[in-house]
């Protein structure tokens, strides 16, 4: 690593571009490991030896034509985007035996899932607390999607998902054991304690109940009515919480208006919004997987995960590019037949899938069509979260205090400030667990906090440089005062991302977060699954059911990949009963 005076000077001046949040080919960077990252791997699934890899590295390596993919149908399927929800159900499909195309705008995979480095740090782009990384149960759809395509990653257990920094010194730490975290909760509400298990014991019944059920497409009725067959009370229980939201549930157990705040804090990290508004159902698979299966840290970072996908997805003989930016979505005869890029170029599928958000989707990709009644009524119900502000550091080790947790959630003053934009600060320093993503001596600082695009628009360069550096300051300050003191004078290494960062390298509309109920929602029963009013075209991703979370757009990979599968004849399906379940869950939706 450069000296660290001048890995400081290089942070703060030339990395500092209005987008600088990810690299530009220059620097150290992912375009480096990316060629690395499509080498070949040695595989003992015998079924993936069998398939010839075919690594397509950018779109100026193949010429494509309409008749590339349309005459022969050359590809089962294209997925318009990388982030995890886009290639769960491409990996998903592809070890079906369908063939897919993954067109990835930016020059790695992963989206929000991304990584980049910076001066021998490591960082990732969004998500470091991974659920669903066990090697047990039902759940751990992570786990389940690399052992798909042949790879299983070596993980590092944290001892605790996260530690609560709330007002009035309320701090709260959630342990690895269930029973350590209610113990340390109970003892801070002790007149609560009966609240305290039956809201966690529903969370269980939530989660024990999913955790019984093979999970996929809920649109696929033979699927569907065969699980209430052989699993009828957990469906039962999963019905009864479908529409209901965990505020509610916790105020019928729960009095103490402080206790309430602490499940508004549990609820935001997993909806960016309060109990009122959060789905008990992902509240229960959130809140107890993480005693379960426990947080677990991919080895070398949370990057590997979508690397090891899209090598995987190579490996089994379909494709993926690079710089391949889809403007529109080719209909025929309002069915979908291909995507276009912004260099002319044009693929072709039996059905395309988009892993841009629905607003994306519908508001970009298909322009020119009339928004569909079933988007209507989606954009009625969800509003776009804001998106986030976000500072990359690099810190000298001696900050952090012995036995420092690797996940943290800040509000100091008011339970007000929760949902504010910069109320709330989520920090992760996962060289906790893995040292090996920063040089000796140092530690990485990943800090979030939302933030609306609208304050960063109309701004001059210069302003906006002065706006990130002052922004980040105060949050920096904040940490300072709270937890770190000397942080500010340890920094060696420091990156600012905006909203209008994420707009432009996740290719998110304002650089959104995901999707936020409007108002009180039915827990889940308007979040739209996987089908669109489109004929073959499908969506994917967090505007899915069931939302944000990587192990929720994971999850709604491995759905979609069941209904395009069952659609296109490679799993079972049944025509009749399809489009009756299909009116079915049409018309529930629109009771929310
Ligand atoms: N745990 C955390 O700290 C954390 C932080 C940030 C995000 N996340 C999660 O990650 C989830 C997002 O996953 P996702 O799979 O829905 O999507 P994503 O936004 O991660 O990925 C979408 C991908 O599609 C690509 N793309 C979009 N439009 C395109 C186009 N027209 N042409 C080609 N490529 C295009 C983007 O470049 C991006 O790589 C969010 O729900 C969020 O919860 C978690
Ligand atoms: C169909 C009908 C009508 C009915 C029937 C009934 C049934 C059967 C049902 C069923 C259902 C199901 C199966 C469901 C499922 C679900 C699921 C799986 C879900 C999941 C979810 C998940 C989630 C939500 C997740 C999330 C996560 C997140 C968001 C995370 C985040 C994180 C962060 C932000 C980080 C933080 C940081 C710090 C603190 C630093």
């Amino acid at each position: 690593m450069a000296g660290t005076g001048t890995a400081l000077k290089l942070g703060l001046n030339s990395q500092l571009s209005p987008f600088s949040l990810f690299p530009n080919q220059h620097c150290s960077s992912p375009v480096t490991t990316t060629s690395s990252s499509l080498s070949l791997k040695v595989f003992t699934n015998k079924r993936l030896q069998n398939h010839k890899p075919k690594a397509v590295l950018s779109t100026e390596r193949k010429t494509e034509g309409r008749e590339d993919g349309r005459d022969g149908e050359k590809y089962d399927a294209i997925v318009i985007g990388s982030g995890i929800g886009g290639l769960v159900a491409a990996t998903q499909l592809a070890a079906k035996g369908a063939r897919v195309l993954v067109l990835e705008k930016y020059v790695i995979p992963g989206g929000s899932s991304g990584y980049y480095t910076r001066d021998g740090f490591k960082f990732d782009v969004g998500s470091s607390v991974m659920f669903g990384f066990s090697d047990k149960g039902n759940l751990n759809l992570i786990t389940q999607a690399l052992a798909a395509v042949g790879h299983k990653m070596e993980v590092i257990p944290d001892p605790s998902t996260v530690h609560f920094h709330l007002p009035k010194q309320l701090s709260v730490r959630v342990h690895r054991e269930y029973d350590d975290f209610i113990s340390e909760l109970i003892s801070k509400f002790p007149h609560e304690k009966q609240g305290i298990l039956q809201f966690y014991g529903d969370c269980w019944k939530i989660f024990n109940s999913l955790n019984a059920m093979e999970l996929k497409s809920l649109e696929e009725p033979l699927y569907l009515f065969g699980q209430f067959f052989k699993k009828p009370l957990e469906c039962l229980t999963l019905a009864y919480y479908l529409p209901q939201n965990a505020g509610a549930i916790a105020r019928k157990y729960i009095k103490d208006p402080e206790l309430l705040s602490f499940i508004d804090a549990e609820c935001f990290i997993v909806s960016t919004v309060n109990a009122l508004q959060t789905p008990m159902i992902n509240a229960g698979m959130v809140l107890c997987d993480r005693h379960f299966g426990g947080i677990n840290y991919p080895v070398g970072g949370v990057g590997g995960i979508a690397e090891a996908l899209a090598n995987g997805l190579v490996n089994m003989g379909s494709e993926i590019q690079y710089k391949a930016n889809v403007t529109s979505i080719i209909l025929e005869n309002r069915k979908a037949v291909g995507v276009r890029l912004s260099n002319g170029k044009e693929f072709f599928a039996r059905k395309v899938i988009s892993n841009a958000t629905r607003w994306d989707t519908f508001g970009k990709l298909l322009k020119e069509e009339e928004l569909p009644e079933e988007e209507k009524n989606f954009q009625k119900c969800y509003v776009k979260a804001p998106s986030f502000l976000s500072v990359h550091m690099g810190v000298k080790a001696s900050v952090l205090p012995p036995d420092t947790d690797c996940h943290h959630f800040i509000l100091e003053d008011s339970w007000d400030n929760l949902e504010n934009p910069y109320g709330s600060i989520f920090l992760s320093i996962p060289t906790v667990l893995d040292p090996s993503l920063a040089p000796e001596g140092h530690h990485i600082f990943h800090i979030f906090t939302t933030s609306g695009i609208e304050d960063w628009e109309g701004l001059g360069r210069k302003e906006y440089e002065q706006k990130k550096e002052t922004v980040a300051n105060e949050i920096i300050q904040r940490l300072e005062n709270k937890l770190f003191p000397g942080l500010q004078s340890s920094i060696v290494l420091k990156e600012v991302g905006t909203p209008k960062t994420h707009r432009r390298f996740l290719a998110r509309d304002n650089g959104t977060y995901g999707p936020m109920p409007r108002g009180t929602p039915k827990g889940l029963l308007a979040m739209p699954f996987n089908t669109t009013a489109i004929d073959g075209l499908y969506c994917v991703g967090d505007s899915c059911f069931p939302g944000q979370g990587v192990i929720a757009v994971a999850f709604s990979g491995v759905m979609c990949a069941h209904r395009v599968a069952a659609d296109i004849g490679l799993e079972k399906n049944s025509p009749v009963l399809d489009a009756a379940l299909l009116r079915l869950l049409g018309w529930l939706r629109s009771l929310a």
